[in-house]
């Protein structure tokens, strides 16, 4: 049965979002819907013109035999300002203050709506540089980088603290995890993540920088190539382990004593906006 052309479009725009980055020939829409590609191409325009006009991303169309159309997220930047935002502010809370200059945030990273529209945030920054997966360490980084990886439609690896049967031979570097002067040892697995691979590093929280600095001296041994490095939370400025890491928060300051914190927009909306 023919479909109408509001039906395609909704079906349409279901399938692209729902696989971000995934090209997908037009010969699958023709087929699906029995209509002529031309038609495909004028709902793919309907359906770009409304996201791309939203700050929704937009829909990427390459030529060719191994072509077809493809739904790149975006978040624009007054939303992803709005949702930091609101974060930040739930951040400077001062119950939320822990020992070492930590804050808890542990029950924010277990908010899918949150870790949505964050992976987006992500999403959209890295958008361009055809990252082919995201490393993050175990735990709390965890829900951050499958979030970002959803949105880029890449695979995670997972760095592992200390050795674990369960992953087969490793690479295991020693690095200092700053915030406790502590000696830790991160291990990935040889199987986690092909050779030459372009590599995007998300964690929840950067103190010193020594846990990031520690997984690119591991990917290192991988060949990857890290193309960037990004931050839910870096601390108040302090010597840092790594440089150009992007954050989307930035503890201003933060006091135990005196039970005060205060947690700004942190240095990717200083910077210019990864996305035209
Ligand atoms: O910049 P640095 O000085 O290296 O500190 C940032 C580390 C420390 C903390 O991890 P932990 O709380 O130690 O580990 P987990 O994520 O498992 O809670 C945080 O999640 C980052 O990975």
């Amino acid at each position: 049965n023919k479909w109408k052309r509001s039906a395609r479009i909704v079906d349409m725009t279901r399938r692209l979002i729902q696989h971000p980055h995934r090209l997908i020939p037009l010969s699958t829409f023709a087929e699906r819907y029995d209509t002529a590609k031309s038609s495909i191409s004028e709902d793919l325009t309907i359906i770009h013109e409304v996201l791309s006009t939203t700050g929704q991303g937009g829909l990427e169309t390459l030529a060719g035999a191994a072509g077809g159309v493809r739904y790149i997220p975006g978040m624009d930047m007054e939303t992803a300002e709005e949702v930091m935002r609101s974060l930040c502010r739930e951040l400077s809370n001062p119950d939320r203050i822990l020992p070492g200059g930590f804050l808890y945030m542990s029950d924010l990273l277990g908010q899918p709506a949150l870790l949505r529209d964050i992976g987006q945030i992500w999403a959209s920054v890295f958008a361009k540089e055809q990252v082919n997966a995201v490393v993050t360490v175990e735990t709390k980084g965890i829900p951050l980088a499958l979030a970002a990886a959803t949105h880029l439609g890449v695979p995670v690896a997972i760095v592992r603290q200390g050795n674990r049967v369960t992953e087969g031979s490793v690479v295991t570097v020693n690095t200092v995890s700053g915030s406790s002067r502590r000696i830790r040892t991160l291990s990935l697995s040889r199987r986690s993540l092909k050779e030459g691979s372009r590599v995007l590093i998300i964690d929840d929280f950067m103190k010193a920088g020594g846990t990031i600095r520690g997984m690119i001296d591991l990917l290192s041994e991988f060949q990857a190539d890290v193309i960037g490095a990004g931050v839910l939370v870096e601390s108040a400025a302090q010597e840092r382990l790594v440089e150009n890491v992007v954050s989307l928060a930035k503890i201003k300051s933060i006091d135990e004593k005196q039970r005060t914190v205060d947690v700004q927009l942190g240095n990717l909306f200083e910077k210019g906006w990864g996305i035209e």
